[in-house]
């Protein structure tokens, strides 16, 4: 177990407790939060016995041992080339139609139908932002990582929670046992709380482990998105729950990063609990999207 002493940061101790930091940009929201996922569970819960669970926990215990620094710093310099393929959102969008992802214990639909209910759901309580509806579509694009053309990356280095690499694995990471396996977990420039990290550094100068996140945040930057930050926020951190649901990590925050975590919160509960078996008319809310696209978007872009 890696426990550390208590001491926080100046910046820390002003922060609100989780989940009251966005009360101020709450909606009035008709979203109700279901009490179980369509397999009867709760969710998130990794120790359930469903017919996932297996599949689940191996997800977990490859993607633990293999996301090691060095391994997530050459994934960035590979994909950050963006050479692989040149193609709009909504192409990319259609090509996830056919991943289920393996880390997911509350859903086993394809993707794109993860990302309409995301966007539907948050579209409804929140009808003015709509850069927040098309953040919500396009979070998960990153996972066409999956895809032959992009080097058909294994679901360990796509899909699940991301967490820091480069300081100690946190225990709040889900399945933490299976960290013991990782190169860094031995190593003693990365298993201090701080690593190679100073305390405020801000999440922009950490490394998370490499996956749809990172990966669709770069796309979106150097495609010249005009979404704002909070959009780029979100795409990159909204698997970081052992930060933005558990709370761990914060102290490597800075003033801005506090900021944007409020819409992450927002957003997390979005992408959570709409997942169900109830699909979306896609060609009923397809001109929608596509406004949105051709708003904040370049028609074509390198990936
Ligand atoms: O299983 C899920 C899924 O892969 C999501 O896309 C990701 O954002 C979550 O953090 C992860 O736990
Ligand atoms: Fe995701
Ligand atoms: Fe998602």
């Amino acid at each position: 177990m890696t426990s550390f002493p208590i001491h926080q940061t100046e910046l820390e101790k002003k922060m609100i407790p989780l989940g009251d930091d966005n009360k101020e940009l709450a909606s009035d929201d008709g979203f109700v939060v279901p009490k179980t996922n369509a397999f009867g569970h709760t969710f998130r819960d990794y120790d359930a016995e469903s017919e996932r669970k297996k599949t689940v926990e191996e997800f977990y215990r490859m993607n633990h041992i293999n996301q090691s620094y060095d391994f997530v710093k050459r994934m960035r310099q590979e994909y950050g080339k963006l050479n692989r393929a040149e193609m709009s959102i909504w192409e990319c969008c259609e090509l996830l139609n056919e991943f289920v992802d393996e880390s997911d214990p509350d859903l086993d639909e394809p993707q794109i139908e993860h990302l309409l209910q995301t966007a539907e759901a948050i579209r409804k309580d929140y009808p003015n932002e709509d850069w927040l509806h098309l953040t919500a579509l396009i979070h998960d694009l990153g996972k066409v990582l999956l895809h032959p053309s992009f080097g058909a990356l294994p679901q360990w280095a796509v899909v699940g929670d991301t967490f820091p690499v480069g300081c100690a694995f946190h225990e709040s990471n889900v399945h933490h046992k299976y960290f013991k396996d990782n190169p860094d977990y031995n190593n003693p420039d990365y298993n201090t709380k701080n690593g190679i990290y100073s305390e405020e550094c801000g999440l922009d100068n950490v490394m998370m482990s490499w996956g749809h996140d990172d990966y669709m945040y770069l796309v979106a930057k150097e495609n010249k998105t005009t979404l704002p930050s909070a959009a780029l926020f979100i795409i990159r951190y909204h698997s970081f729950y052992p930060l933005h649901t558990y709370g761990a990590y914060r102290h490597l925050m800075n003033e801005q990063d506090v900021e944007n975590l409020k819409w992450l919160h927002i957003f997390n509960k979005y992408d959570l609990y709409s997942k169900s078996k109830v699909r979306t008319d896609v060609e009923k809310v397809k001109p929608y999207y596509l406004s949105l696209i051709d708003k904040y978007f370049p028609a074509k872009l390198r990936w």
